[in-house]
């Protein structure tokens, strides 16, 4: 007896699985195998295809079923739910499924399809296609507003610490694996972050960001899992998804992920090894499938020493670490992003700003800048909002930066005592000049008596006044 025959026969002698899968009045079975040849099929499908068993067990799919959309779950090992058929005057609702083996390899797939009355099953069925175009409407409308708008191309820089940094970028974002940004204060690691999502497999889905520094303690939970309708007063009806949920299918990027209070990071390693959330008052756990990327500009490594960062959640986000150099590390970029942008910055404030000159540009490559590129922006910002001319030079900058002139090709930090003396010879030799070297004005203008200005002079070396 072959195989077919005996599995029947099986079938046939137990009476729970007979009733169910053969002689069912209200739900009809097909099956075929991985290259589409027809396995099982039951007495309601046969009768609705007007079909023996005979005409059809063995039989190709494409020769039993017109237009049957099995070949297509075979082909991409996807499910098609909720069809329907409409077919001898009956219309019958149909989920069409891929079968898998223990190692997720497709072995087949089933057709099931259930038989409704006509008016109902039509409605039903439309409105389930009615839903599904909304579903899809509402995804689209969500990656609408959670997207990542940078990609590597919009990243400025040409200097061996950033082409270094985004080879690497490139290939992580080929992986799935949990990546760990570290860098100063507006070095560009959300720019990384969202040109990892745009150049991964997930780019089609939603990049979520939550910044773990500015959501209040208490309502980080619900931020970061939603909530359950009811699940305290004020809850809205339905309750909320958190950003796991949003991110469903994308990425979700944690920044500022040194914030994270310790009550808050057991919660997020759990949902890391499970991939599963519950919201907050919540009954029901929901899979979520999410990459994650974390950023930080504190050293995670030393608050787990302190015991302020957890290590196994560590571990578990610096899978893969990648740090961005900061601006005094790729000097030779600030020229590039001062053009980019004066570009961006003349569309924005409608001004006509051509060009830098060369000592300015020479200035502001060899400032320190704390705050990266973020404070480059901004000060180039106030620079092209508070000047008329066209042409940038070093008597636009502000002060605390065109201090630094005559000391640009100084490669070290400064102490303070240092930097209090540079700013004091600076403000002398700038009311000087402003005086046009009359001392005795300038002493007014400082509130000093003229001994001391001599006093200080000479003491800074300053003989004639500076001139810029
Ligand atoms: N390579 C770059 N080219 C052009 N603009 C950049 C580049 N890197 C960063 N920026 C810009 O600098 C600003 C700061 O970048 P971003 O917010 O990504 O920094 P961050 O390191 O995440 O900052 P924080 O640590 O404060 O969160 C943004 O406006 C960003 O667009």
């Amino acid at each position: 007896m072959n195989d077919r025959k005996r599995i029947e026969r099986e079938f046939r002698e137990n009476p729970v699985l007979a009733g169910v899968l053969i002689d069912n009045p209200y739900e009809g079975f097909i099956v075929v195998n991985k290259d589409g040849f027809v396995t099982f099929i039951s007495n309601l499908y046969l009768d609705t295809i007007n079909l023996t068993r005979e005409d059809t067990i063995g039989k190709h799919i494409t020769e039993v079923h017109e237009n049957t959309k099995l070949t297509q779950v075979l082909e991409t090992g996807k499910p098609i739910s909720y069809d329907y058929w409409e077919t001898k005057g009956m219309t019958l609702i149909v989920v069409r499924f891929p079968i898998l083996n223990n190692a997720g390899d497709l072995i087949g797939a089933v057709g099931k399809a259930v038989f409704v009355d006509i008016p109902s099953g039509k409605t039903l069925a439309n409105k389930l296609k009615q839903l599904e175009k909304e579903v899809e409407f509402y995804r689209q409308e969500l990656y609408k507003f959670y997207n990542a708008k940078y990609t590597f191309n919009d990243m400025i820089g040409e200097s061996d610490a950033i082409k270094k940094v985004k080879k690497i970028a490139q290939k992580i974002a080929l992986s799935e694996s949990t990546v760990l940004i570290t860098g100063e204060s507006g070095t560009g690691k959300e720019l990384f972050a969202q040109a990892i999502h745009n150049a991964s497999y997930r780019s089609r889905f939603p990049f979520v960001r939550i910044n773990c520094a500015a959501v209040p303690e208490n309502l980080l939970e619900a931020e970061l899992f939603g909530y359950a309708e009811g699940a305290f007063t004020g809850a809205k009806k339905g309750g909320k998804p958190g950003k796991f949920e949003l991110a469903q299918g994308g990425t979700i990027f944690l920044d500022e992920i040194g914030e994270l209070p310790l009550s808050m990071q057991s919660k997020l390693l759990n949902v890391l090894q499970e991939r599963e959330i519950e919201r907050v008052g919540g009954i029901r756990t929901v899979s979520v499938d999410f990459r994650v990327i974390a950023a930080t500009n504190r050293n995670l490594e030393d608050m787990v020493k302190e015991g302020t960062f957890r290590d196994d959640l560590y571990y578990r986000l610096n899978v893969i670490s990648l740090k961005i150099p900061s601006l005094r590390e790729r000097q030779d970029d600030i020229p590039l992003l001062v053009n980019y942008f004066t570009d961006k910055l003349n569309n924005k404030l409608k001004c006509s700003v051509e060009r830098f000159t060369e000592e300015a540009m020479l200035v502001l490559s060899k400032h320190y800048w704390p705050g990266n590129i973020r404070e480059l922006q901004n000060t180039l910002e106030r620079v092209f909002i508070l000047s008329d001319d066209n042409i940038i030079s070093v008597n636009h900058l502000p002060f605390s930066i065109k201090m630094r002139k005559g000391n640009i090709i100084q490669s070290k930090r400064l102490t303070l005592d240092e930097m209090i003396d540079q700013t004091e010879k600076r403000i002398i030799l700038d009311t000087l000049s402003n005086v046009k070297d009359d001392r005795i004005a300038a002493a007014e203008l400082l509130g000093i008596h003229l001994s001391s200005l001599y006093r200080k002079m000479k003491k800074h070396g300053i003989k004639k006044s500076f001139t810029s």
